[in-house]
């Protein structure tokens, strides 16, 4: 086993994780410098196979990567060195947590796992939410971000263990800063003075911007594995050649050198973050919501084809890079390299990935673009073609017509429905304060979306 002395541990083995964080910290192991290894579990016990895999496999794996011109390359990663158990207690977790040479705790659990409304106050009317306050208040975990972290946290001050640092790695607005709010939050919920005053003194949370594709792996990535390596690998995935990481360098009880295998260590990440979080996310949920109304079944299929590029194209070219400018970052070269990524027939991500989760992602990656064009008086006829094309995705879904199942964990779906059955929809979606907060209903949110869904609506025709 790995004996190296520092410890990330990682709250949700989930793909992303494998085909990022841990290549990162594999690669600088591959250097000679092994000060750190990576030990994790998950908080829910939603990817049983693959965890049993990763334990019987010593937390190794094996990972696809594909370059831009199909290109494949093929890697065992061996960063994670223990892989604990899901179980309801968390208890290895918590130990785990709890140990002086844990440093960093990070963590992926998507969008929606932070329970976070528009105002950045923590929306406990979400049942996980509230069943983890009583657990806490009980002294027992639970499976959110943050039942689990004041678990773990309780168990660290109470043992001495000393500081350590929250690393979030999820595609989150200013996600170090909001996910501590949420933390904070939450112990206040729980009247735990004593923990608070540990938290803001022994932890930091720096902001980061993380970035690969990692498509959800099939049984053909298993499969080609195998064949190229003969390696049957429960757990192979597969990922974009494409990597990168920004952090800010805000660390509480030291970091690997990851500046040594690429990642960029900075004092800001919110020129990369907004970037990232508007020109490629929400253009990739423009591009799955778009693609499935035409009936395609992958990312590259919308990309290529000429309407929806030119959506994109127009969205992020006419009301995104503007809000956005000036950067220190060439938006019009980033906009053209993410449509190229996405445009990558051999990546073969689903619209159905990408496409989950509206109701986080609305709020998250489209919502700011409106409330700042508006705030500037200026137009948001481009940016409004994404939430018009996820109303006609939802009332497909309200239909049942949907060519997959819809994963959403911050929608309600009665809500949903009602904005569907509603004789307005249009006024229904733009009504709704957890989409858009301080904008709902605003006249001309409501105006632009319904031009936009005219021309939706003349699209879906196209196509049929
Ligand atoms: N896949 C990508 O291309 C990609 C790229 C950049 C960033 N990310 C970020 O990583 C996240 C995870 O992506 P993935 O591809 O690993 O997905 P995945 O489905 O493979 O893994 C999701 C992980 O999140 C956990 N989770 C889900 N909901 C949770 C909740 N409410 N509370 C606690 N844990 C929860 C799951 O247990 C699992 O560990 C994304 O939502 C995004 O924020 C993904
Ligand atoms: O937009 C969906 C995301 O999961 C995306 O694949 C990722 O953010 C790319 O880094």
């Amino acid at each position: 086993m790995n004996q190296a002395p520092f410890v990330m541990l990682h709250l949700g083995l989930g793909s992303f994780h494998r085909a990022h964080q841990a290549v990162y910290l594999h690669a600088l192991q591959q250097t000679g410098d092994l000060g750190w290894a990576l030990e994790g579990g998950h908080l829910r016990d939603d990817m049983p196979d693959v965890i049993e895999a990763l334990r019987h496999q010593g937390g190794a794996y094996m990972l696809e990567t594909v370059a831009p011109d199909g290109q494949v390359r093929y890697e065992r990663i061996t960063s994670i060195r223990r892989v604990y158990p899901f179980e309801p207690s968390l208890s290895g977790l918590i130990e785990a947590a709890a140990q002086p040479n844990t440093r960093i705790i990070s963590f992926t659990v998507t969008e929606a796992g932070y329970y976070l409304d528009a105002r950045n106050e923590l929306d406990f009317s979400f049942p996980d939410l509230s069943a983890d306050v009583a657990a806490a208040q009980q002294q027992r975990p639970g499976g959110t971000i943050y039942g689990a972290l004041t678990a773990m946290l309780r168990e660290r001050m109470r043992r001495g263990s000393g500081p350590v640092t929250l690393l979030n790695c999820d595609n989150l607005r200013h996600n170090g800063d909001r996910s501590r709010s949420g933390l904070l939050q939450f112990i206040d919920r729980l009247g735990d003075a004593a923990l608070r005053a540990w938290v803001e003194t022994h932890t930091t949370s720096p902001n980061a911007m993380v970035d690969r594709i990692t498509p959800r792996p099939t049984d053909a990535v298993r499969q080609r594995v195998l064949a190229a390596t003969g390696v049957d690998d429960p757990a192979a995935l597969m990922g974009e050649q494409f990597i990168q990481w920004v952090i800010e360098d805000r660390f509480a009880a030291g970091r690997p050198a990851w500046e040594a295998v690429g990642v960029e260590m900075v004092d800001s990440v919110a020129p990369y973050e907004e970037a990232k979080i508007r020109l490629l996310n929400a253009t990739h949920s423009c591009i799955a919501w778009a693609g499935t109304l035409r009936g395609y079944d992958y990312i590259h299929e919308g990309t290529r084809d000429a309407a929806i590029r030119q959506m994109a194209f127009a969205y992020a070219t006419d009301d995104a890079i503007p809000v956005l400018s000036p950067s220190p970052l060439d938006l019009a070269n980033y906009r053209d390299t993410v449509l190229d990524r996405f445009a990558n027939a051999a990546i073969r991500d689903t619209n159905q990935r990408v496409a989950m989760d509206g109701f986080s992602k609305i709020p998250g990656f489209i919502a700011p673009t409106v409330r700042e064009r508006l705030a500037r008086g200026e137009s948001i006829d481009s940016v409004a073609m994404l939430p018009a094309l996820f109303l006609a995705f939802l009332q497909r879904w309200r239909r049942g017509a949907l060519p997959y199942d819809y994963q959403d964990q911050a929608m309600d779906p009665s809500v949903a429905a009602a904005v569907c059955d509603a004789d307005d929809p249009v006024s229904a979606l733009a009504a709704l304060p957890v989409l858009w907060g301080a904008q709902a209903g605003d006249a001309r949110l409501v105006a632009a979306l319904r031009q936009a869904s005219a021309r939706v609506a003349a699209f879906i025709n196209q196509a049929s």
